[in-house]
């Protein structure tokens, strides 16, 4: 179970601790919100991040237009390090898909499809 803490207006700060190999080992994951609104905000968590999860919508291209935006910010304020993956979530709306898993696979970053509502 995740704690949460709704920080301020578009972020969402929660930790949880998980068992890696009999380690225990303490997530920090900050939500930060997609609206341009928030952008500035959401970027300056990037510094330190050891992992950044890119989320669009396959049935909003506007959303998967944005992630190129992102990862601009990625390679110019995290670490040259961060591990950055791309999700494309919603696919249990496949009959509203906009934006093709070609697409999404197109992008030079680990790529997975998923669904909120069906994991
Ligand atoms: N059908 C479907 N709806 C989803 C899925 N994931 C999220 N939603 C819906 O999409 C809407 C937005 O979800 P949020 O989780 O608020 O999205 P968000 O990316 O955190 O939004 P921001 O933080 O504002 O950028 C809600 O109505 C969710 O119920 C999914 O996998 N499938």
């Amino acid at each position: 179970m995740f704690t949460s803490f709704n920080l301020l207006a578009g972020i969402d700060f929660k930790t949880k601790t998980i068992e890696i190999d009999e380690t225990s080992v303490k997530l920090q994951i900050w939500d930060t919100a997609g609206q341009e609104r928030f952008h500035t905000l959401s970027v300056r968590y990037f510094r330190g991040a050891h992992g950044i999860v890119l989320v669009y919508d396959i049935t909003n291209t506007l959303s998967f237009e944005n992630i190129a935006m992102w990862m601009k910010d990625i390679k110019s304020k995290a670490g040259e390090d961060v591990e950055v993956v791309l999700l494309g979530n919603k696919c249990d709306k496949e009959d509203e898909r906009k934006v093709s898993k070609e697409r999404g696979e197109k992008v030079s970053i680990d790529y997975l499809s998923i669904s909120e509502y069906l994991s």
